[in-house]
């Protein structure tokens, strides 16, 4: 399952406002993409566009070989079926419990019958972790648990690309570690196209196999993780290392005289830090879309910054992980397999009440 998308040269303005442009990316099928900017630069006007809710005055959107902004409205349509979308606010009915609100979409869109709409909400719940909970209305649960029921029902009609708008906005630290761990698990479980836009840099340092940045109404790089968490590049180092030196303002774009004057003052943008090992589906699979730890730097010559893929118990990833493989294939069907120790660092499965 997972579709690639493919965007080209894509603008989008609102009136003289021009957002973003000449934007072009492909998100690989079956893969984790996460998308950063700092506030306002466009990212949710980017994945409403993804998804034909916004029109962009140019460029292309390939979903397979259909070009999303040039389809009459009925193909539209039916090409939306296609996306699961998860927006900010989760955006459920307050006065619908939550099985309701799951089950919304199949009701709308299907001629399901209430049996068969059953299985699959109950099927989807569980996969989020929100058995028990389907009579509570979105006013009795906790912030996390509404992300969790908003990626249920945008899974009811099995997507093959997932958008997904700030999961961890309102969540604290450890709600938003756990949401995360849903979403690789997720991954690995249903293996669609991901992409989520996302300002937790520990989400897009851990979580995703690609990251893109927006900067200046442009992208200002997409690739894969490793590439990003190498890049000199002082946009990228400043954003993914959350500091203020560098070229992003509190407005968004520091002038000249703001950067000469940092660079006389001698602040440089220090040291890379280490890229730190990827987040793994609980049970210990590898997901379809997943690269083995180290192979972009590998290859492309790129020596990692000092301490890079070593977890907590001082593990080596990129050592670890031929033997890591062959534990997962020996040990078919055993979760975790017969690695010791397995998981990799930071897994936890998803607790019931957050
Ligand atoms: N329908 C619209 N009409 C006019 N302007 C819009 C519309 N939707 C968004 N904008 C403008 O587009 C710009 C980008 O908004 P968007 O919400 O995509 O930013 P963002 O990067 O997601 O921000 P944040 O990180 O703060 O959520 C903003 O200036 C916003 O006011």
């Amino acid at each position: 399952m997972g579709v690639e998308i493919r965007v080209e040269g894509l603008t989008k303005s609102f009136g003289r406002q021009t957002i973003w442009q000449d934007v072009s990316l492909t998100l690989p099928a079956g893969e984790i993409s996460v998308l950063l900017g700092p506030s306002g630069t466009g990212k949710s006007v980017f994945l409403k566009s993804l998804v034909g809710l916004l029109k962009p005055d140019r460029g292309h959107i390939w979903v397979g070989d259909r070009d999303l902004p040039r389809l009459p409205e009925a193909q539209l349509y039916e090409t939306r079926k296609l996306f699961g979308v998860l927006f900010q606010d989760g955006a459920l009915f307050g006065s619908m419990n939550i099985y309701d609100n799951v089950a919304f979409p199949l009701r709308e869109h299907t001629k399901k019958t209430e049996s068969e709409i059953r299985n699959i909400v109950m099927e989807k719940l569980e996969l989020v972790g929100l058995i028990g909970a389907e009579k509570k209305l979105p006013g009795e649960i906790s912030g996390g648990m509404k992300k969790r029921a908003g990626l249920a029902r945008a899974l009811v009609l099995n997507p093959e690309i997932l958008l997904v708008d700030e999961p961890d906005s309102g969540l604290d630290p450890v709600r938003t570690s756990y949401l995360n761990q849903t979403i690789v698990d997720l991954n690995a479980e249903i293996g669609a196209t991901f992409l989520i836009v996302t300002h937790d840099i520990n989400t897009a340092r851990t979580v995703p196999d690609n990251i893109g940045l927006l900067f200046r109404r442009e992208l200002v790089m997409f690739g894969p993780r490793e590439m990003l968490l190498s890049s000199e590049e002082p946009v990228v180092r400043q954003f993914l290392n959350a500091r203020k030196i560098g070229p992003i303002g509190m407005s968004e774009e520091k002038d000249v005289s703001e950067l000469e004057a940092e660079a006389k003052q001698g602040h440089d943008p220090g040291k890379l830090p280490p890229i730190p090992p990827q987040l793994m589906p609980s049970d210990g699979r590898i997901r379809a879309g997943q690269h083995p730890p180290g192979a972009w730097c590998a290859a492309h010559g790129v020596t990692p910054p000092p301490g890079s893929f070593i977890d907590d118990l001082g593990r080596n990833w990129v050592e670890e992980w031929p033997r890591y493989v062959a534990s997962m294939s020996t040990a078919a069907g055993a979760p975790g397999g017969q690695f010791p120790g397995n998981p990799p660092p930071g897994q936890q499965g998803a607790g019931a009440g957050y």
